[in-house]
């Protein structure tokens, strides 16, 4: 009986994936053919596989690619190699880089179905472990992200994926939507959760700083080094390396790092060699660095080598659906940050003023604004009269009427009426009300639709 799973076959011979396709359905497979290396990392960027079978000599991009490729996206994914007769040798690298296993041809069909189905129940028994190693680290409070809308969803699936993978990651979002918190999830949902978790902030020190800072220095090495230190590489071997702001991080120290991520090795500042370490990196940046590359202020390289698996953390403008389970979520720590706070809950209406707003500062503005209201409100149920003069003074006026009328209409709904009050606010310049809550005008158009 086989395990269920969804396979990619690869091979830039049509027939030869075809001749595959029939067995591998019958015996359960949902199959995909891709057609050369390229179709093939392709559809394995787009599409979840649980195994690729795949030959490795092709022309262009080759087996070996696709079995990098793959690997960089999730390493637990098993990549089976087909090969020629005679093609032994770079089988054996395929091995050596972490290919499952390897068939020479002609090889026989039921070889096949039996290595697929024992790859598949050790990857069915690798997710299981995932799974339990999230509760646990759910458990603890680290990397406890909250949401439950389509592009979080989307992104925990995401860090499923990449948290067994050795490839540097890119996280990019707008200040405030949790890159740390995604870091601090790759990490602790990884085989390296038991290593060090160790985060830096580029801005946050002058450039020769954070030079010792990451790559440590011997002492004597300049003016004021009385003590060696071993540098936060050195920190987080066998770990993962946070560096965050990494578009700030200036041009030097962008060589040296892209130098570490390719053979692995740090020099401490002074210091004539250098020592292997073992260190993931998760860099994260609200800039747009397609930008900085252009203007010259990001290395080509770098960028190329950091952008292999690139996670886009939405705004909370974005996934306004998420706000009421935030709001409750910050209730509770504010309330157990704060014991002499009287605050149990928000009202409906206040809630549904808070999933209006265009919050420009992203979930940490909304945790601030709850922290701030368990200090500064007395009662036990903050309603919209006592949440009112918390709110941020870019924020626009809430509509009392509205929303205190209609707070039993579902969020989509409200959310549509308080867009059309904002466009009557605005004179009728939708690009204005746009730029006013923090949405883009194409949202506008489309409430408008909904709302007929
Ligand atoms: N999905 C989420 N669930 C729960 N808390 C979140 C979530 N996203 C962000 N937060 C909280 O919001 C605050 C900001 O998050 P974090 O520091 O990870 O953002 P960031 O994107 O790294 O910001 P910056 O770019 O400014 O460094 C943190 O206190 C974090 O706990």
């Amino acid at each position: 009986m086989s395990v269920e799973g969804r396979i990619l076959v690869v091979d830039d011979h049509v027939d030869m994936g075809l001749m595959l396709r029939e067995p591998l359905t019958d015996a359960g497979y949902v199959v995909d053919l891709a057609t050369g290396g390229e179709a093939a990392i392709r559809m394995a960027r787009a599409q979840a596989y649980d195994a690729v079978l795949c030959d490795l000599r092709m022309e262009g991009v080759d087996g070996l690619d696709v079995l990098e490729a793959v690997r960089a996206l999730d390493s637990d994914i098993p990549v089976l190699m087909m090969t020629a007769f005679g093609g032994v040798e770079s089988a054996v690298e395929a091995m050596k880089r972490g290919a499952y296993h390897y068939f020479t041809k002609p090889f026989r069909l039921d070889e096949v179905l039996l290595f697929l189905e024992r790859a598949l129940k050790e990857r069915r028994l690798q997710v299981e472990n995932r799974a339990l190693r999230r509760a646990a680290a759910e458990r603890s409070g680290l990397g406890a992200l909250v949401g439950r809308s389509a592009a979080m969803r989307n992104l925990y699936e995401l860090i499923d994926r990449v948290a067994y993978a050795q490839a540097a990651v890119l996280l990019r979002g707008p200040s405030g939507t949790g890159k740390e918190l995604v870091a601090r999830a790759l990490h602790f949902q990884g085989p390296r959760a038991s290593g060090p978790f160790v985060a830096v902030n580029c801005t946050a020190l002058p450039h020769d700083l954070l030079e010792s800072e990451l790559f440590g220095h011997l002492k004597g090495a300049f003016t004021g080094a009385t003590h060696a230190r071993r540098g936060l590489f050195v920190e987080a071997d066998g770990g993962t390396l946070f560096l965050d702001e990494i578009g700030d991080m200036p041009l030097e120290l962008q060589a040296r790092l892209l130098r570490v991520l390719e053979d692995g090795e740090v020099r401490a500042v002074g210091a004539d060699g250098s020592r292997t370490v073992d260190v993931r990196i998760v860099a994260a940046t609200h800039q747009d660095l397609d930008a900085r590359v252009r203007e010259g202020r990001f290395r080509a390289d770098l960028f190329y080598r950091l952008n292999v698996v690139t996670l886009l953390l939405p705004p909370l403008a974005e996934r306004r659906e998420d706000i009421p389970l935030l709001v409750e979520h910050f209730t509770a720590r504010a309330r157990a940050r704060n014991p002499r706070s009287r605050m149990q809950s928000l009202s409906p209406e206040a809630v549904a003023a808070l999933a209006t707003l265009p919050w420009p500062g992203n979930v940490r503005e909304l945790e601030n604004l709850i922290e701030r209201l368990a200090v500064m409100v007395a009662s036990e149920v903050v309603g919209l009269e006592e949440l009112r003069p918390h709110l941020p003074p870019e924020a626009p006026e809430v509509q009392p009427l509205v929303m205190a009328q209609h707070a039993l209409w579902p969020l989509r709904r409200l959310e549509a009426e308080y867009i059309a009050w904002m466009v009557t606010r605005c004179g009728g310049n939708k690009t204005r009300a746009a730029e006013v809550l923090g949405i883009d005008v194409s949202t506008i158009h489309r409430r408008e639709r909904e709302r007929g």
